[in-house]
């Protein structure tokens, strides 16, 4: 796998900005190594004593305008690259955004949310730093070191010595390899502990009240230090490989030098070359260690950001385990629903959550569903949304494989209103108007009265336009899960599925709840998973579930007929309060 491929697709397609910026660095650069030239000019007129107050105006006035041109030319480069990269980190950011909403909910719960948060921020911001810096700091030291070889070849210092000088500095691309693929290793480790800190303060915030409750921020508190103990071990790491390849490059320039005043300094002496060669050559040699450093410090970015842009390719390429088949066809009439012969097993377990699952839901009816905990109730619903998929048996709607219809228009049939529907913060009635932003206000009070919740909407001060989460309200269970039914019903889905939905709700507002679906979904298909007779009483049919089997199936009256069975057993203790046999 190319993890470049991104990169390069990004520099093709803005290379006419990039080349304009390159060249506007490579001026600059070409204006800086002209001054030791300069210097060196003036410091052989200065000893022949034969300077003027005009050539002394004339060598400032040189000076002043390779500075301004200089600062003009490289910083508009600078930039021009700096805009880039950050239009690449925009561009990514969208792109990794758009991934998560394809990706299927295995991949979520397979990487934590921790994980991925850290590629939309670490990730992306490292690969852009390496971009920006990449550019411009490679642009600049291998442009100016390269002119400064052609000026000195250019000016009389002869190539012995050059060649010489600068041999010190040729062992640095042996160090780089030596050190690049540790630092790699390193910096890897660093993102990897950073990723785990983001998923565990993710974690421990999200569970902050659970924590509050149980009196433990202790434990909480020792388990985030640990995250940060890693990081900082690892960042210790990273810091002491990077500092000691950072340390020999300086050093090796240094070397440069002693050579330059050792052999340049004898040739002065014996006038084989001027003072003023003399004077441009240890400032070239100085000059040339700044890019040097430069260069190792591209390297160690560039290896740092390897990491996190193979991490960023691997999620752009990673593929929806679950996807639409090419000839897939809208599902038009939700119809009746066929499931044959269904098992599954989460991926990874090998342990059957359904077994051969055989069952037909008619059109317009409702089915109740109870069953233990665990009993592969919601997981039925799961493969019913197509959020995970089976190759053992088959669920048709209207005659239709689920495999051949489109995914959009297999989501829209349904409402779905899970135990503990998530709300975002924002308004209610954006809450309840989620399948539709732009339902009409009434239509939103409708689906709340509904839902049983209008009144205590009502109470609030901004009624439907109150905000909810992190700076607004924050609600019971109870509400909770009303203002997720309320969204639900205001879908108006062919077939709806209450997942538990109403559990944390008090009876009496349960059972009101419960009456008027029946009335609202009339001749409409209703799925209704619940631990409460209650629930399921009216239902059409209703369908015992215990590990992952259907054991008991038919009406409330002939399901109480059969005394030894689950139903009855659940019913004997909700209705009458008795013990299991
Ligand atoms: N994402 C998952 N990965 C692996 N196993 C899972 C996953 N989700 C659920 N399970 C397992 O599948 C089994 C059935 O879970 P499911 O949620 O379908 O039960 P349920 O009957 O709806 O339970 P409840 O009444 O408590 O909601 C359980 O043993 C559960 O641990």
């Amino acid at each position: 796998m190319n993890h470049s491929r991104i990169l390069l697709n990004y520099f093709k397609l803005n290379w006419p900005v990039y080349s304009f910026a390159i060249l506007l660095m490579i001026i600059s650069n070409i204006d800086q190594a002209t001054i030791p030239l300069i210097l060196g000019r003036f410091t052989d007129d200065l000893q022949k004593g034969d300077i003027s107050r005009h050539a002394i105006m004339n060598y400032s006035v040189l000076l002043l305008v390779v500075g301004i041109s200089y600062g003009l030319f490289f910083g508009f480069g600078q930039f021009l690259v700096a805009r880039l990269g950050r239009k690449f980190e925009f561009m990514i950011r969208q792109r990794i955004f758009q991934k998560f909403s394809v990706l299927n909910e295995h991949y979520f719960s397979k990487q934590g949310m921790g994980k991925l948060l850290s590629y939309v921020m670490n990730d992306v911001t490292a690969v852009r730093e390496s971009i920006s810096q990449g550019v411009n700091q490679t642009t600049n030291a291998v442009f100016l070191i390269l002119s400064s070889i052609v000026m000195m070849l250019i000016s009389a210092i002869p190539v012995y010595l050059i060649a010489i000088c600068i041999c010190p500095m040729v062992i640095i691309p042996f160090i780089v390899v030596y050190f690049g693929p540790q630092i790699r290793l390193r910096s890897m480790q660093v993102q990897e502990s950073l990723a785990t800190m983001t998923g565990s303060a993710e974690e421990q915030l999200s569970g902050i009240r659970v924590t509050k409750t149980f009196a433990i921020e202790g434990l909480a508190q020792k388990r985030f230090d640990e995250t940060v103990d890693q990081i900082r071990d690892a960042q210790l790491r990273l810091v002491r490989m990077s500092s000691l390849f950072q340390a020999i490059l300086p050093f090796l320039g240094a070397f440069s030098l002693i050579f330059s005043i050792v052999l340049g300094g004898y040739l002065t002496i014996k006038h084989s070359i001027t003072l003023g060669d003399f004077v441009a050559l240890t400032l070239y040699l100085r000059l040339i260690v700044n890019p040097l450093q430069q260069l190792g410090n591209v390297i160690n970015t560039m290896q740092r950001s390897r990491a996190s842009l193979e991490r960023m390719n691997n999620l752009l390429e990673e593929v929806p385990d679950i996807r639409e088949a090419a000839n897939a066809k809208k599902l038009d009439t939700a119809g009746h629903i066929q499931i044959r012969q269904l098992s599954f097993n989460y991926p990874g377990s090998d342990r059957a959550v359904l077994n051969n699952i055989d069952l037909k839901i008619r059109s317009g009816t409702t089915l109740g569903i109870v069953g233990k905990t665990g009993s592969g109730k919601t997981t039925l619903v799961k493969l019913l949304l197509r959020v995970y998929e089976s190759n053992r048996g088959s669920i048709q709607f209207n005659g239709v494989d689920i495999q051949d219809i489109t995914l959009e228009s297999l989501r829209s049939r349904i409402a779905y209103v899970p135990q503990d529907g998530f709300l975002f913060s924002t308004t209610i009635r954006d809450n309840i108007a989620f399948s539709d932003r732009e339902a009409k206000l009434e239509d939103v009070e409708i689906a709340a009265q509904q839902a049983f919740i209008h009144e205590s909407i009502l109470h609030f001060t901004d009624h439907f336009e109150t905000k909810l989460g992190e700076r607004g309200v924050t609600l019971s269970g109870g509400q909770k899960q009303r203002t997720s039914l309320a969204r639900g019903l205001l879908k108006k889905a062919p077939i709806l599925i209450l997942d538990d939905s109403v559990s944390a709700v008090d009876s009496l507002t349960e059972a009101a709840i419960l009456k008027s679906l029946r009335k609202l979904r009339k001749n409409k298909t209703t799925l209704i998973i619940s631990h409460r007779i209650s629930a399921v009483k009216h239902a059409d049919e209703i369908i015992v579930m215990n590990d992952g089997k259907i054991v008991q199936r038919g009406t409330h009256e002939q399901l109480l007929l059969e005394l030894d069975g689950e139903y009855a057993s659940l019913n004997r203790i909700q209705e009458e309060g008795l013990e299991i046999g």
